[in-house]
């Protein structure tokens, strides 16, 4: 900051200087600019002066000067206006800030008279002009602290305005000061309510807002503003300077604004049963049962080992459900320490217990309040939890850590877990009556080894995701190596076949997944793939054909009513057992199964052609024949 954002008081001073002194008086800046100026340099104001000048080195050096012999004077050696000068003394004192020099104040004697009042009593206009110059920096330094408070001003208004609560402080009365706009239009002020007074405004409880101000209560759950009833958590802060109450600071958090912004924080990603990849006979079962559970609002228990897309399909379900456009919230009872469960799934009051948070909390099931929350890992729920959840399903209420009065909540609850609950019924680790609130309708995920056929599909996918990720053209993978992964028993399912091709991509040095030593060692692959001549035969039921391509694309949100439609039919044709078709079908089926299964290889067509036992040329004209490619 310069000397010039004070130009005004700057002139005061000088003039006051040479009132004073009778002596004319110059300022000039850190730029050797002329900023002030009496008598004749009045007129000179925004004239630079030479850094060679006596001005010039006192700035530089810190220090006040007097020349009372110019010309002769060693200072005025370094002066190109030397031969010219016509003044008679001189005196210059810098305005120095923090160490700085911002300008000099500078007293110039054109007579002999004005040249006895500098020298004859050196040492008092000495003290008297430093003092001058501390003032000037005394209000330097007043005008940048208080520049930098208002950036920072700026900075806190622009952190209040745009916080999703509603905040307002008041003075010590309770009169506003401030507030945010989120204050304005949560209560539905239309007017600017500086000065009023805050309970005219809002109030909560029976006893009144400035009571509870007095009495120190710090928050409640429902505020009433202008009359209205309003849901949420209000906390209030006292402001203390050196000891005394100089006013309130109130939040407040809608309820329903915590609980969109939660969901917009949570919608993550989206999944249609379109998306889940797979056509075994295994999967379009399960995904076809998926579709018809969508439709109801019954709780839904998914069993199947780990990562065998357990949450992909309470995604599906929840997306194809009525509730789709409302919250999915997914909670992991293993990943929670169970004394923390409780209140993530049911929330708690303010001051529940040591530690809990001021305000309170939302619970998951309120969050999750007309859609649908996700219980993975069911199976490590604790049996006081268990007890709690089987309430909730039975009452269709929650009731906060801490609370008073239940909830109404409708939400769908979709739980999954990878363990034998019915095992553990009878161990005493599960409730049987909760079981059997959650199992009403019971979804099984296949295992990967019991639909290998799914592998070409889930691995054209898994390198095309990762291939992208990282930034890699990976699109083909050897022969043995896929028939490696067509004999390996898979025991992490789709999660560990999906680490296996992140693996490869990364470890890839050209477009093809080869078998390398690494991969062998990493996996703990076999050595030797078992030998046969078509896996596919060998290790899973038939493919069954959903479509044209080998994978199906990620497809945009189908209504569900077309999409059972669409899956009623494909099932149904593969569920005829006896159904007898021509020579010229089968032959078409056949050569479609074999290029959905050898798409992903590098020499395709002559695989296929060697696995039909058919030559190259015959394929590629029953490729033309059944249009297909
Ligand atoms: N059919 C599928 N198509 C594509 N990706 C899938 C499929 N099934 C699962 N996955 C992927 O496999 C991974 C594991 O799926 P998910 O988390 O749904 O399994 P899970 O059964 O819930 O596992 P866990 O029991 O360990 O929680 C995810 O990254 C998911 O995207």
């Amino acid at each position: 900051m310069k000397l010039d954002v004070i130009k005004n008081e700057i002139q005061k001073v000088a003039d006051a200087i040479s009132l004073v002194i009778k002596i004319d008086v110059t300022i000039v800046n850190e730029d050797m600019q002329r900023i002030a100026g009496t008598g004749k340099y009045a007129d000179q104001v925004g004239s630079r002066i030479s850094r060679s000048s006596a001005f010039g080195i006192s700035m530089r050096d810190k220090k006040t000067m007097i020349i009372d012999s110019p010309r002769e004077s060693p200072l005025c050696e370094e002066c190109f206006m030397m031969s010219s000068c016509k003044e008679e003394a001189e005196l210059c004192c810098p305005i120095i800030l923090n160490n700085h020099c911002y300008g000099v104040i500078g007293l110039i004697a054109f007579d002999i008279e004005q040249k006895k009042r500098i020298t004859n009593e050196k040492e008092n206009l000495v003290a008297f002009i430093e003092k001058m110059a501390s003032l000037i920096s005394g209000n330097l330094n007043a005008e940048i602290k208080s520049y930098q408070f208002n950036i920072e001003k700026e900075r806190i208004i622009n952190v209040f305005d745009g916080m999703d609560k509603a905040v307002v402080s008041t003075d010590e009365n309770g009169l506003i000061i401030a507030y945010n706009t989120k204050f304005t239009k949560n209560f539905g002020i239309s007017y600017d309510p500086t000065g009023m007074d805050i309970t005219k405004i809002i109030d909560y409880g029976e006893k009144g807002l400035l009571e509870k101000f007095k009495r120190g209560r710090k928050n409640s759950d429902t505020v009433y503003a202008e009359g209205k009833k309003m849901k949420g958590i209000c906390n209030m802060n006292k402001v203390f300077y050196k000891g005394q109450l100089k006013g309130f600071v109130i939040d407040f958090v809608d309820k329903k604004d915590a609980i969109e912004n939660f969901n917009k924080m949570n919608v993550d990603y989206t999944m249609t049963i379109e998306d889940i990849i797979g056509d075994s006979p295994s999967i379009v079962r399960v995904k076809k049962s998926a579709l018809m559970a969508s439709e109801s609002t019954s709780t839904i228990l998914i069993t199947g080992d780990s990562g065998t897309g357990k949450e992909l399909f309470a995604r599906a379900i929840h997306t194809h459900s009525k509730r789709s456009d409302k919250p999915f919230v997914t909670l992991n009872c293993a990943a929670i320490p169970s004394e923390l469960l409780e209140s993530e799934l049911f929330g708690y009051e303010d001051g529940a217990f040591t530690g809990a948070r001021k305000g309170g909390k939302i619970g998951m099931f309120e969050l999750a309040n007309t859609g649908t929350i996700f219980l993975d890992e069911i199976g490590d729920m604790s049996l006081h939890l268990q007890s709690k959840l089987l309430r909730v399903l039975q009452e269709k209420e929650v009731r906060k850590v801490g609370g008073k009065k239940n909830i109404k909540i409708d939400v769908r609850i979709i739980a999954a877990t990878n363990k034998n609950l019915l095992k553990m019924v009878d161990d005493n680790l599960f409730r049987e009556d909760l079981y059997y609130r959650l199992n009403v309708i019971p979804i099984v995920l296949p295992s990967l080894k019991e639909r290998k056929s799914d592998i070409p599909k889930l691995l054209e996918h898994m390198m095309k995701i990762y291939s992208n990720k990282l930034e890699k053209k990976v699109d083909s993978i050897d022969p043995d190596v896929l028939e490696m992964f067509m004999t390996y028993e898979w025991p992490g399912n789709i999660r560990e076949l999906q680490n296996v091709v992140e693996f490869c991509i990364n470890m890839a040095d050209s477009n093809i997944i080869e078998k390398s030593e690494q991969l062998m060692a990493r996996f703990n692959f076999r050595k030797e793939p078992i030998k046969s001549s078509d896996p596919l035969i060998k290790m899973d039921k038939p493919l069954i054909s959903m479509g044209g391509s080998l994978v199906s694309e990620m497809k945009p949100k189908t209504d569900s009513s077309r999409l059972n439609r669409q899956k009623e039919k494909n099932i149904t044709k593969y569920e005829e057992p006896f159904e007898i078709r021509t020579i010229e079908e089968l032959e078409r089926r056949e050569i479609k199964k074999a290029l959905e299964r050898y798409r992903v290889y590098k020499r395709d067509k002559e695989i296929i052609a060697e696995k039909l036992g058919i030559s190259k040329a015959t394929l590629y004209r029953k490729l033309k024949k059944y249009d297909l490619e």
